[in-house]
């Protein structure tokens, strides 16, 4: 007999439906004169190779209604793609239902999922009530955070994945369900599995396929979402001429580890200060204005972890002092930061010197998690 819940009142932003999302969203439109248009799923690409793919392999992935897994560091946009593929499926009329798995209290969790029936357990609803499983039915359910679920529960929604059937508490029949599943996670699931945190079986019912978001330091689009970003606030087409050079510079250079969240945040604050229509430097709020641009050739390859740090080094274009530390990823990343040294950053000047074409190198580029402003001969910083 499973544990009936705690009797205690959800928090209102546990589980979000579509509805409560969008309740919660106008209110946020209303008190702003502005309201940020990411829903379509085109736009999401803006104007960067990489994420123009994963959307279209997200739409392909939709059309066969395989379970799709987003992947991508903190405020990438895990949330807005999932609504985004959501309303682009044909079951955009029905619900798009949101569970935030890291903050379920985990004595709530199984009924909130799979619901109840009337008098399932003391101080039930007197109704019952139908779970976050079949309020999808129809439609898509996005379980964000799914590497935080409670392992007990995993076992629980694998059955639903495989039998397309739920059992509310205390229900003598399945119901069955159809739905889209779409999760999220900025977790290395592999990893969790490893830890035996996360069911292997579970990951590969809910990774049909998978899409990476990139971190917005590693999209080449950051300047016209900078843009885009300015004029969804003032509520009308913006050009450059509404950001001086310096403060554009800034935000170009900036490697956002709270990605389109933070940038998003940056925006909004800047032109809410900003005076005389122009965003000028001292309308960048702290971060950025204290944000110390370290030349690249200081650049020191530390790894995957994003920091920026100065240290003096060796001379700038001096492309044959690699240090080689036996580590193939660091040596890569060295070996290619020498190389753009040595051109003083030209795409084509380095890409010979490598031996490969441009486009090879700019994905190497992003591979290496190397930041590149592109068609600017030297970027300001590095992210080491
Ligand atoms: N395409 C976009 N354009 C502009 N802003 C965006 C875009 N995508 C996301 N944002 C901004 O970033 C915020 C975070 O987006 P979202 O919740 O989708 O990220 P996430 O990856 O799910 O974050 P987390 O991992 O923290 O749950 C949004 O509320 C919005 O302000």
């Amino acid at each position: 007999m499973p544990t009936p819940p705690v009797e205690q009142p959800m928090a209102e932003s546990d589980v979000q439906t579509a509805d409560t999302a969008h309740t919660a969203r106008s209110h946020r439109c209303a008190a702003s004169r502005t309201a940020p248009r990411y829903r379509d799923i085109d736009q999401l690409a803006a104007g960067d190779e990489l994420m123009r793919d994963l959307v279209e392999r997200g739409k392909r992935l939709i059309d066969r209604g395989i379970p799709v897994l987003i992947l991508g560091e903190t405020g990438t946009g895990k949330e807005y793609l999932s609504r985004a593929l959501h309303d682009y499926s044909a079951r955009r009329q029905a619900a798009w239902v949101a569970v935030n798995c890291a903050s379920i209290p985990e004595s709530l969790a199984e009924s909130e999922l799979f619901g109840y029936c009337k008098g399932a357990f003391s101080g039930a609803l007197p109704g019952g009530m139908k779970g976050k499983v079949q309020q999808a039915d129809g439609g898509t359910l996005f379980l964000d955070e799914i590497g935080d679920m409670p392992f007990a529960l995993q076992t629980r929604l694998l059955r639903v994945l495989s039998e397309r059937e739920v059992i509310p508490l205390g229900a003598m029949r399945p119901v069955s369900v159809d739905l889209q599943l779409i999760c999220a996670t900025h977790q290395d699931l592999k990893t969790l599995i490893g830890e035996g945190r996360f069911r292997e079986d579970l990951y590969y019912r809910v990774a049909g396929g998978v899409l990476r978001l990139p971190a917005l330091r590693e999209r080449a689009d950051r300047r016209r979402l900078v843009m885009q970003m300015i004029a969804d606030e003032l509520g009308e087409a913006a050009d450059e001429n509404v950001i001086a050079p310096a403060a554009l510079q800034r935000l170009l250079a900036y490697p956002w580890p709270g990605n389109l969240r933070q940038m998003h945040a940056v925006i909004r604050y800047s032109c809410a200060v900003m005076n005389g229509g122009r965003i000028e430097l001292r309308d960048l709020p702290e971060e950025l204005m204290q944000f110390q641009a370290v030349p690249l050739a200081q650049v020191h390859p530390i790894g995957r972890t994003a920091q920026i740090r100065p240290f003096a080094s060796r001379a700038e274009g001096d492309a044959t002092s690699v240090v080689l530390t036996g580590d193939p990823y660091r040596d890569e990343r060295s070996r290619v930061i020498a190389a753009l040294n040595g051109s003083r950053w030209n795409i084509s000047a380095a890409s010979r010197q490598l031996g490969m074409c441009r486009a090879s190198l700019y994905r190497k580029l992003r591979q290496l998690d190397i930041p590149h402003v592109r068609d600017q001969a030297m970027p300001a910083y590095a992210v080491a």
